[in-house]
């Protein structure tokens, strides 16, 4: 293997990442108090590292998470001996974050340790005489250029003479990319949280020494999708959006013995937020699609089966689509296999496509087929029969997972979902993880289901790992809201039926989700 994937979300993290792993780490039980809390003592520490205690020190506070760390910061530093000064640059009604709203009463109640000042005029801050000022204005949450009275806080750091410690990202400074559009503090530490953000790394000139601090989240939220990825990175339909914009999904599948697989994935597609799906099948398939009047019939004629024949008129409806699902229900006859053959190579490579069920197997023989924009959706068996080798057992997660990187490293952006009680999921540079589900899940229908929620993913403009990883999250997190209400009698249909409810409710949902599957695994050291 040319280099290690990375188990998780990367070397360093933009700040959706940031926000995904915030609500990931709740739903593993710790929560966004107790990393604020765990940053605030991060920065007291470090600044007991620099300076004596008696030292006096300015504490400026914003309105979000990043004020939140400052104020519990204080408290720290109060405890330690310094003389702590806590200037408030909102109103404390204002405060946005909950739990810089917890931060912020626990200081009220310090009137001997520590001097509160709300900032009503920024204009007239004054930080000369403090040796050390601690910038907790905003951090990951900044857009654009900071407005009054940030802009002019900033401005007031910049004029001091003391230790400027900035928390987590200076403020001004957006953390993704490295500019910093207006006002901006130039800091002599930063000491930013779990780990750096791009935009920290590429000015070393603004951040000055960069120290990152272990905050106590735990890796398992980075490793395994949760319902922080459900929540920052789908995209949401504005009124701006026109109809189709929120993307248009092509399911090929269907023959006369397996009907219902594709308008499985059809349906499950349209639950995941498109606009629009297409359902390419022969007769059979959409006479019992017409029960489904929002899906689009596209009938394939004059075959039972998919037939070369077919293959130009769906090419004219790919035009149309912004995703493909392929596979479920097709069958494996020589003109099926053809016909494929032929989409595959027709078909651009800048449109996403997901192969599933038979079409995996048909690509046993012709892996030139395997491209740009690709997500294979296989279970065990068919990625043995796919690559010629057998997965390790879910036992042996992280080998299990190598042996699916190790073939994705075969092809340029192309991701492996192998499915399984622990989903793997991975595009050869990085793996995750999903443990969503409920052992009925094992009930067919359920894999159809899944591929056409990542189709629906990628339609929207998801990223193929990406869409792969929430697409298997969302998949499992139905079926075991599923599992709770039916048990042993749920169907692929209730399946379906319940994934609005984890999009719409993707963190109320995740202990449902996270519920049913509890496998003994070996331990992982990254
Ligand atoms: N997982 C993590 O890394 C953790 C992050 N935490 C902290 O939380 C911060 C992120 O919190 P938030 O998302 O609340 O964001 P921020 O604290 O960065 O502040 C966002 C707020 O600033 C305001 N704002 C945004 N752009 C502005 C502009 N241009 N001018 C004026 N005001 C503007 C908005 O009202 C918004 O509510 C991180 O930087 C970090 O300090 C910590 O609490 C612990 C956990
Ligand atoms: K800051």
């Amino acid at each position: 293997m040319e280099k290690l994937p990375l188990l998780g979300l990367g070397e360093d993290i933009t700040s959706i990442d940031v926000a995904v792993i915030d609500m990931n780490s709740e739903a593993l039980g710790v929560s966004r108090l107790q990393l604020m809390e765990n940053a605030g003592r991060s920065i007291a520490e470090e600044i007991a590292k620099r300076v004596d205690r008696g030292a006096r020190i300015a504490i400026l506070a914003g309105p979000g998470g990043n004020g939140g760390d400052g104020l519990a910061a204080a408290r720290h530093l109060a405890f330690k001996g310094y003389v702590v000064d806590v200037m408030l640059l909102t109103r404390p009604e204002d405060i946005r974050s909950s739990e810089a709203q917890t931060m912020y009463k626990a200081i009220e109640f310090m009137d001997t340790t520590i001097e509160l000042r709300i900032v009503r005029n920024p204009g007239t801050l004054n930080l000369q005489g403090y040796d050390v000022i601690v910038d907790a204005l905003l951090g990951t949450g900044l857009r654009g250029a900071p407005r009054s009275p940030y802009a002019e806080a900033i401005e007031a750091i910049n004029k001091s003479n003391g230790l400027k410690v900035a928390v987590d990202v200076p403020s001004g400074l957006n953390a993704d990319t490295g500019e910093a559009p207006g006002p901006c503090v130039k800091a002599d530490v930063t000491v930013t949280f779990h780990k750096p953000k791009p935009g920290l790394l590429r000015r070393p000139d603004i951040v000055g020494e960069l120290v990152v601090a272990s905050i106590g989240v735990p890796p398992e939220a980075e490793i395994y999708v949760g319902p922080g990825d459900v929540v920052y990175r789908l995209p949401r339909r504005s009124w701006r959006v026109h109809k189709g914009q929120a993307g248009r999904v092509l399911v090929i599948g269907g023959s006369e013995d397996y009907i219902g697989a594709p308008i499985i994935s059809a349906l499950a597609a349209q639950r995941s937020g498109v606009d629009l799906v297409y359902i390419a099948a022969p007769r059979k398939v959409i006479d019992a699609a017409a029960r489904y009047p929002t899906l689009i019939p596209v009938e394939l004629k004059d075959s039972p089966w998919l037939h070369p024949s077919h293959v130009e008129r769906i090419l004219e409806i790919a035009k149309r689509a912004d995703a493909i699902v392929i596979g479920m229900g097709l069958g494996l006859k020589d003109e099926v296999q053809e016909a494929v053959h032929s989409l595959l190579v027709n078909i651009p490579e800048n449109k996403p496509i997901v192969i599933d069920a038979d079409a995996l197997k048909m690509l046993r023989d012709k892996k030139e087929l395997i491209r740009n924009n690709m997500v294979l959706t296989p279970h065990e068996a068919e990625f043995s029969t796919l690559f010629g080798v057998r997965p390790a057992p879910v036992e042996d997660l992280l080998s299990r997972a190598m042996t699916a990187a190790q073939q994705a490293q075969q092809y340029s952006n192309v991701t492996i979902l192998l499915k399984g009680p622990i989903d793997v999921i991975t595009d050869g540079k990085r793996i995750r993880f999903n443990k969503t589900g409920a052992p009925a899940m094992s009930t067919g229908g359920t894999g159809d289901a899944l591929a056409g929620i990542t189709a629906a993913l990628l339609a929207k403009g998801v990223k193929p790992f990406d869409a792969a990883c929430i697409a298997a999250y969302i998949n499992g997190a139905a079926g075991a809201l599923a599992y709770k209400e039916y048990g042993e009698s749920m169907t692929a249909l209730d399946l379906v039926e319940k994934i609005h409810v984890v999009i719409n409710d993707p963190l109320g949902t995740a202990e449902t989700a996270l519920l049913y599957k509890r496998l003994p695994i070996k331990r992982i050291v990254s």
